[in-house]
């Protein structure tokens, strides 16, 4: 991505993760419709140019400079409303309303942002429904890796009609124990899960050459690195539990980062061998004053390099 595009897809992820904390983070229980209200002002306000703190001015500088829409940032925050009162999903279709809310409105927030390849053939439409499918992806997949942790917290977002479809209740949620019907409805949501990183990944390609690895690693990563292959016959697909353990092992962790860190540790490993030398030889010629001018010398004939080079 370009450096102006990685700036702007940050805005809006912290814009993301500050709403997504209102509901989900330490102060949750203090959050009220009205508070939501409040956050949906600032919202309006910095996408006027009158920002509250450096972070909504970083979205406020994004939407002057790319052609970002106020309207799935709203619709986060309804879903955010969702959170504070709605705890059982009866249907897909009120998950799936869920799931546009809090998920599909990051792939329309940002399209305007990562852009459209100019020669791409696909309508626009095609590309931003690709990239609410991806959202809606994320979202189940986090649906899927969190039904322990949703359960602690009195909230099943499992659709209450096809649990039951499956000879499960809400006890069986809350019991936690993994059997046969449960690894069977889990497959079916697994699937359909997958289903959406298909869509996704067809409108990757549509995106600017630039925006792509990202958009892509996140469907590759969390959807179809680590679900079996459709050719096969798993008896019983992965519990969740595995998922979760598969999709945390893959998360995207940029290659430059691992590289960085092993340069990092060679200068550390060179810096910490020529102290342990300097030390030895000053102990040694430290005992014969006449030494010491020797000393130095042979140190920043065989030392002063290693240190050089660790700088
Ligand atoms: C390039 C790229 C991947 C950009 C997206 C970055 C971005 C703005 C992410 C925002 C994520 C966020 C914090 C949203 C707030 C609400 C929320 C928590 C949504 C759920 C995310 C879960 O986040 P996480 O993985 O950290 O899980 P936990 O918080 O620990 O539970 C969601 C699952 C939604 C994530 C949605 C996406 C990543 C969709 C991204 C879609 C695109 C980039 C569109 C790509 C375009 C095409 C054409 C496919």
């Amino acid at each position: 991505m370009t450096p102006e595009r990685r700036k702007a897809v940050w805005a809006i992820y912290v814009w993301c993760r500050r709403t997504d904390e209102l509901v989900d983070g330490p102060n949750s229980s203090y959050i009220t419709p009205k508070a939501l209200d409040r956050w949906e002002k600032r919202l309006e306000d910095l996408f006027e140019g009158r920002p509250y703190d450096m972070y909504d001015a970083a979205l406020s500088d994004t939407a002057s400079k790319f052609p970002i829409d106020i309207q799935p940032f709203r619709d986060m925050i309804e879903g955010m409303r969702l959170d504070l009162w709605k705890s059982r999903y009866r249907t897909f279709d009120e998950l799936y309303l869920y799931c546009y809310y809090v998920a599909g409105t990051v792939g329309l927030m940002t399209v305007p942002v990562m852009g459209i390849a100019p020669d791409s053939k696909a309508s626009a439409e095609s590309v931003y429904n690709a990239a609410l499918a991806l959202g809606i992806a994320n979202q189940l997949t986090n649906i899927l890796r969190d039904v322990g942790e949703d359960s602690r917290r009195g909230r099943i977002y499992l659709p209450l009609d096809e649990l039951a479809q499956a000879g499960l209740t809400e006890e069986d949620i809350f019991r936690g124990k993994v059997t046969d019907k449960w690894r069977r409805f889990m497959k079916g949501q697994i699937q359909r899960a997958r289903l959406f990183f298909d869509e996704a990944e067809k409108g990757v390609m549509h995106l600017d050459s630039a925006s792509r690895w990202p958009s892509w690693h996140r469907c590759g990563c969390t959807g179809r690195s680590w679900t079996p292959s459709r050719r096969t016959t798993t008896t019983t697909s992965p519990s969740a539990r595995t998922w979760a353990r598969r999709r945390s092992s893959c998360l995207y962790r940029p290659r430059t980062r691992g590289r960085l860190f092993r340069h990092e540790q060679r200068k550390a490993k060179r810096s910490r061998r020529s102290d342990v030398i300097f030390f030895f030889f000053f102990f040694l010629l430290s005992c014969h004053p006449t030494m010491i001018f020797a000393g130095c010398c042979i140190y920043s004939a065989i030392c002063l390099p290693y240190t050089c080079r660790g700088i």
